[in-house]
């Protein structure tokens, strides 16, 4: 059934607030906070002044089916050509600003945007505050929410997802076959696994582990998925559009000498250039038709985080006029980064052997303003938590090369940003 497609009419007011250096997650009140966070930069938001959920498509027979975006992108026209803004700053990030997480296939539930009450952002000194009501010259409620410090996690325990290390690792053997035997070239297969703690899980914690971990990755939370991805599906400012397309993976080592002959055996790796020429070429395939001046460098580079490292591809673009950040996003999602190649073949496969639903792992995540600037990222490293329960997911790509162990030992790799931000530190 179609989601309510009527938004309300809101208020919108932006105002300057004297910078600090503070944590952005300082702000946030206990309970179910919304952020996108790029080291001290990013936005955090509370309370819900208009929320669209999105539900699954059961019977969609097309696994590349996009009318959870096409549904989104109406829905968020019609609130910007309702809503009244005053917005004083003008920046990406100002004014009307709408979070969303967005599910890996149709079929599942679990889409939805939210436009918060209260939104405090930060971006390269300025900071700012935009509050959301139903009628004008009011402050909503939320604005006076107290704002406990985040609590600890406590102790965890932990147990397999929907397959256990060797059941996953004999899937990706025969996709490995399937790969050698068929016209497939790569899927990407992931795994969960699952916390559950005493009691119900401060998600402001784990976004200031997150982001102190993983500054150069954008810390997410967005109705209950929560994790800090490196993979940028798209940046839009006005007309300018940044990805940065990820796949080919190494952990780091132990020392410089190690990480060194890892970064070296990944860049010189035929299979991982292989496995990221899939990706890259799936976005330049789905931008192309909607955009001018498409850039996308002919080697990719290294990119070096906390736990792993990646082959990564930087692509540029003008979008065409008339083309919004969801209609982008439609078009690219889902990239071989994720599904694999063909498309649908590959998505295909992902539902019959995976065992599991991916829900939003894997899928859109981010923030789009009135004045069309937006952020989305694929909500990789990630867990979806619910109360006490955390359920992380990670994933490979597999092509004809690969190894199931090594596989197995990255999605462990892979685990390690969730698992770590959900441990407390010792003593
Ligand atoms: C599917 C994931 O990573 C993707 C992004 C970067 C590198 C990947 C890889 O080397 O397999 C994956 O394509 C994940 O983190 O769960």
């Amino acid at each position: 059934m179609n989601a309510d497609l009527s938004p309300p009419a809101l208020y919108v007011r932006t105002v300057a607030l004297r910078s600090d250096t503070d944590s952005l997650v300082r702000h946030l009140p206990a309970g179910a906070p919304l952020a996108w966070l790029t080291g001290e930069d990013g936005l955090v938001a509370w309370g819900r002044a208009a929320r669209l959920d999105l539900p699954g498509r059961p019977d969609a027979e097309d696994p590349t089916d996009t009318s959870r975006f096409t549904d989104a992108a109406r829905w968020t026209e019609a609130l910007a050509a309702k809503a009244a803004v005053e917005d004083e700053v003008g920046l990406p990030g100002t004014g009307l600003v709408t979070f969303g997480t967005f599910t890996f296939t149709p079929s599942s539930d679990g889409s939805a945007l939210v436009v918060p009450r209260v939104l405090v952002g930060r971006r390269e000194g300025r900071t700012w505050l935009t509050t959301v009501t139903d009628a004008p010259g009011v402050h909503p409620p939320e604005l006076m929410y107290p704002t406990p410090e985040p609590r600890p996690i406590g102790p965890l325990a932990w147990s397999e997802g929907s397959l256990g290390r060797e059941e996953w690792k004999s899937v990706v053997a025969d996709t490995v076959d399937r790969i050698r035997t068929s016209d497939m070239d790569k899927a990407v297969l992931a795994r969960d696994a699952v916390a559950e703690a005493d009691s119900a899980i401060d998600v402001r914690t784990l976004l200031e582990r997150l982001r102190r971990r993983f500054p150069s990755c954008f810390t997410f939370s967005v109705d209950g998925m929560v994790g800090a991805t490196p993979e940028l599906l798209l940046r839009l400012e006005g007309d300018r559009f940044t990805s940065l397309v990820l796949a080919g993976t190494r952990p780091r080592g132990e020392d410089p000498a190690s990480d060194g002959r890892l970064a070296e055996d990944l860049m010189s790796s035929a299979k991982d250039v292989e496995e990221h020429g899939l990706a890259v070429d799936s976005l330049r395939t789905a931008l192309a038709p909607l955009s001018e001046e498409l850039s996308v460098p002919a080697w990719p580079h290294l990119l070096q985080l906390a736990n792993v490292q990646h082959l990564a591809t930087r692509a540029h673009a003008r979008l065409s006029p008339g083309v919004s950040a969801l209609d982008a996003v439609a078009a690219l999602h889902p990239t071989a980064a994720v599904g694999g190649t063909p498309t649908a073949a590959a998505m295909r496969l992902i539902a019959e052997v995976e065992g599991m639903d991916r829900v939003g792992y894997a899928g859109p995540v981010g923030w789009l303003d009135g004045a069309g600037n937006a952020e989305w990222g694929i909500a990789l490293r990630s867990a979806r938590v619910e109360g006490a329960r955390a359920r992380l997911f990670a994933g490979c790509g597999i092509v004809a090369g690969s190894v199931p162990e090594s596989e197995a030992a990255e999605t462990e790799s892979k685990f390690r940003v969730m698992r770590e931000a959900l441990t407390d530190p010792a003593g």
